[in-house]
């Protein structure tokens, strides 16, 4: 059975007990704008809990997620059913509420609780009839969002957030009076997990996740969370390379191009990240010297203020140390060129934190997102990455082959290592590299007879 068949196995049921059975939430909105929505959640109104835990474990084994708010699902379905239900906010933490589930409080106090106009949207499951007490179809007629009440809206914090996620996502702009008392909302309170939740929502969801920040900064709510994107306002750029405006406008432009991208990178969330964060360095060192802005040395400078960002809203330490690489790596999409001038890098390039692919894409975004767009074309920067990829996939010399040739781990070891490597990456093959590598190590030992291998 699916969950749309359950939902109305159950409607049948209540409705011989006098129940009325709705979908709620984000599953009516979804259907109205004929986009697919999987998560469907439903309220049953009329009939006691008793009775409703009595019509579930006829349909099957009943599994409650939680009796005391009201809300029960079956094993094997993802579909969400709710007693109608009010919250009130007891303390500052997520879970501070008293819930009070009430089968008869009627749809016009269920709805109120919601966040949305859109999102109080409820429809009987069997008529098809669409229960609208705040206006809802008209606000996603205009693509409006539009806060339900006041005081429930104020009691989550969260709510702030999500107004700018959905405006991004369905682009959708939000309405004056609910950008009014977003400003006045508190997120200190917010747990990062949740934060993250909803920036990852945007960044993965919404064709242009500029417009997330940019929501938050008309609601003047970056300050908390967001300091550092915060900082990038009229932070002025180069005006030969950046006719586009200040760091933040190049930023917006970098992320929404790194949006059209995210679905051939191989980590689209540290990728998405990575657009975010790859100029908070010119924060802390653009200087104008002769007239002419510069932000020398940006890609390491801004690393302390991407990490620092990160760590507020994540813990995950694949995540931050992917984005702390690409930013640091930034400017040097040619991935050939930088693996060979500098070994250290190399060595980056070659962590698995930092895929080779999204750097060059990365670097791609940053163009695109210039005024004029510059940087190295993606066709020539793919070629050098196909260039590199075929000579990371051949065989290579490693430690163990200079042992069977002979050599000792040593201080010198190292060093005739990382030459051999250098000639992996300039494209010389196994064999020749060895013989090359056993010569230098010769050449050393002529030179310095005293140092072990
Ligand atoms: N802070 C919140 C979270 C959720 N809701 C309500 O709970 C529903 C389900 O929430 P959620 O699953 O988070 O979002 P959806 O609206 O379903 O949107 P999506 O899953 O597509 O992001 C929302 O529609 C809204 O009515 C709310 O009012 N306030």
């Amino acid at each position: 059975m699916t969950d749309a068949e359950l939902a109305r196995a159950i409607a049948e049921k209540a409705a011989e007990q006098g129940g009325t059975v709705y979908f709620v939430g984000g599953c009516v909105r979804d259907r109205l704008l004929g986009l697919e929505n999987k998560d469907i959640d439903i309220e049953v109104h009329g009939i006691p809990a008793e009775a409703l835990e009595q019509l579930l474990s006829e349909l099957g084994a009943c599994m409650k997620i939680g009796k005391s708010f009201g809300i029960y699902g079956l094993k094997g379905h993802a579909l969400d059913i709710a007693l109608p239900r009010t919250e009130r906010r007891t303390g500052v933490g997520h879970r501070d509420f008293a819930v009070t589930s009430d089968p008869f409080l009627g749809t016009y106090e269920a709805a109120k609780r919601r966040d949305f106009t859109m999102n109080a949207l409820m429809q009987n499951v069997l008529t098809g009839e669409i229960i609208d007490h705040f206006g809802g179809r008209q606000d996603l007629q205009d693509g409006v969002l539009r806060h339900v009440d006041d005081v429930t809206f104020t009691e989550d914090p969260l709510r702030v957030l999500r107004a700018a996620q959905f405006a991004a996502r369905f682009q959708f702009s939000v309405a004056a009076e609910t950008v009014e008392l977003c400003r006045r909302i508190d997120l200190s309170a917010l747990s990062r997990e949740r934060v993250m939740l909803e920036m990852e929502k945007a960044l993965l969801r919404a064709e242009k996740p500029s417009l997330f920040f940019g929501e938050l900064r008309t609601m003047g709510q970056l300050g908390h969370w967001f300091p550092e994107v915060q900082a990038l306002i009229g932070l002025p750029q180069n005006q030969i390379h950046h006719q586009e405006g200040d760091t933040w406008t190049h930023t917006m432009l970098v992320l929404d191009e790194a949006a059209k991208r995210r679905d051939k990178v191989r980590y689209p969330l540290g990728f998405l990240l990575a657009a975010l964060c790859h100029d908070f360095g010119k924060a802390v060192c653009t200087t104008e010297i002769d007239g002419v802005i510069h932000s020398y040395g940006h890609e390491t400078a801004g690393l302390p203020l991407v990490q620092q960002f990160l760590e507020r809203i994540t813990t995950e330490t694949k995540l931050i140390q992917y984005v702390l690489n690409m930013t640091e790596l930034h400017m040097q999409p040619n991935i050939m060129a930088a693996a060979r001038s500098r070994l250290k890098s190399t060595n980056k390039l070659l962590d698995r934190a930092v895929e080779p692919f999204d750097l060059i894409q990365l670097s791609v975004c940053d163009g695109l997102g210039k005024l004029p767009p510059c940087g190295e074309t993606e066709s020539f920067l793919m070629q050098r990455y196909e260039q590199f990829t075929a000579i990371m996939a051949r065989p290579y010399v490693m430690g163990k082959d200079l042992i069977a040739a002979g050599l000792q781990p040593g201080v010198q070891f190292s060093e005739i290592l990382s030459y051999a490597h250098k000639l992996r990456l300039a494209g010389i093959e196994k064999e020749n590299a060895l013989r090359q590598s056993l010569a230098y190590a010769r050449k050393m030992r002529k030179e310095n007879p005293d140092a072990a291998t």
